[in-house]
């Protein structure tokens, strides 16, 4: 019997490249789309105050732990409240308003973004993309609105910053804190954290109000320059967010306001309302930093057709 004739009988699996090849691409093809279509799916929506399941197994103990921190976050905030004075606040506000430094589309910032590891940062050290990510992973399977997802997504874009006009980290990332009035006890390390900061006690910025008055509303106030206040901007010039999502922007690293309850009488009734939608979405934050890490190949069609929807222009000017 001649060789041929065994293979046919035995229906060997013999590999044909140009008919099997063709037919495996095709499979291919279909499970992307297959894939694309799962993330595409939209999901009933839940309030963004409807209750969370998202934090209730994690260990809050774990997290925000400045006291046991490592050198590199000690050292990082001193620098940070030494150099966050008024003066150098005006004058950042005033360089951010000058000019445009960059123009990328959202996801190409945060591919560009992700070589930076945030100093102040005590319960991460993945890159940007990946917190990012998660972060809006965490909102999107809790079913919060599509808006809120994205917030989650972009929150910490403004950390960009650093690969512009920034002078180091200290004037990016790590938690906010009004200046022109009092650093209050409750900001991470205290007021003695302060004590080399040039409007430590000063006559007026470093009294309860200096240069603010009762209930003259958050809007008014000047906080620490850094990657919460320059993605405000930008968001509330260039997307059609809702103003929940632009407070939780620009107050998601305000953390003596929100967590611990300081300069509460600096605040409008507007920003009581702000309050609320701040502290829904802080459990998203800082909790997913212990969830597993997202695939942003896989994740970027769903979030691309979730960015064109609220920023109309595809290319920001950052
Ligand atoms: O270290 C972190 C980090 O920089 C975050 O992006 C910021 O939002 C937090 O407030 C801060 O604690
Ligand atoms: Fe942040
Ligand atoms: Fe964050």
């Amino acid at each position: 019997m001649a060789p041929v004739a065994i293979a046919a009988e035995t229906h060997a699996p013999v590999f044909n490249k140009k008919r099997d090849g063709h037919a495996l691409e095709e499979l291919s093809d279909a499970i992307d789309e297959v894939n694309i279509l799962k993330a595409n799916m939209k999901q009933e929506e839940k309030g963004l105050y409807e209750e969370s399941e998202f934090d209730k197994n994690k260990d809050k103990t774990a997290f925000r732990q400045y006291e046991d921190a490592c050198d590199r976050v000690k050292n990082f905030y001193r620098e940070q409240h030494t150099k966050q004075t008024v003066a150098y606040n005006l004058k950042a506000r005033h360089e951010f308003h000058s000019k445009t430094r960059a123009e990328l589309t959202v996801w190409e910032a945060m591919e560009k973004l992700n070589t930076l590891i945030d100093e102040s940062d005590p319960d991460t050290s993945l890159s940007q993309i990946e917190h990012l990510l998660q972060s809006a992973e965490a909102i999107r399977r809790d079913g919060k609105p599509r808006w809120m997802q994205l917030t989650g997504l972009i929150h910490d874009l403004g950390k960009l910053l650093f690969f512009f006009d920034a002078q180091g980290q200290w004037d990016v990332v790590g938690d906010t804190f009004p200046v022109g009035c009092g650093f209050d006890e409750r900001i991470i390390y205290g007021r003695e954290s302060f004590k080399d900061n040039e409007d430590f006690e000063h006559p007026v910025y470093d009294t309860k109000f200096g240069i603010y008055s009762p209930g003259c509303g958050l809007d008014k106030v000047m906080l620490s320059w850094g990657h919460d206040e320059y993605l405000y901007h930008i968001a509330k010039e260039q997307s059609t967010l809702p103003d929940e999502a632009l407070a939780m922007i620009r107050y998601h690293s305000f953390y003596p306001w929100h967590n611990a309850g300081a300069y509460h009488e600096l605040m409008n009734d507007h920003d009581k309302e702000m309050l609320r939608a701040v502290k829904a979405f802080n459990p998203y934050d800082l909790y997913s930093k212990s969830d597993g890490i997202p695939s942003a190949e896989e994740l970027k069609p769903y979030y691309m057709e979730l960015i064109n929807e609220y920023f109309p222009n595809k290319v920001i000017r950052w």
